[in-house]
């Protein structure tokens, strides 16, 4: 694990688009996933539930119908590390796949 540098996190909205930043040294990042409804969206849960646990790096979030709200950082360092880019990352992979299957 290691923290952001400053050019890692100038990079942030190229490397995580759909992602939002809410402080200026990037030390939140958070995404709102939309989903058709709540087995979808609880179902993205259980999946990225096993892949967070398995990093030992695992997200705050809450759901509410068909939304789940992601919020990633690291408590260590404080701020982002790559821990919470990998995670960030798997998240829209997941959420890509699992919406192509869906369509
Ligand atoms: C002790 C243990 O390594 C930690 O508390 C882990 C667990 N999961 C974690 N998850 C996240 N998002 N950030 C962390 O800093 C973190 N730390």
């Amino acid at each position: 694990m290691h923290p952001l540098s400053p050019t890692e996190i100038a990079q942030l909205p190229t490397t995580l688009p759909a992602w939002q930043f809410s402080d200026a040294r990037g030390g939140l990042v958070r995404r709102e996933f939309v989903f058709a409804d709540f087995a979808q969206a609880f179902g993205f849960m259980a999946q990225l539930a096993l892949v967070a646990e398995k990093r030992n790096h695992h997200p705050e979030w809450s759901n509410v119908y068909n939304r789940v709200a992601i919020t990633l950082t690291t408590h260590d360092v404080p701020g982002l590390s790559n821990q919470d880019i990998d995670l960030a990352q798997q998240a829209d992979a997941l959420y890509t796949a699992l919406n192509t299957l869906n369509r």
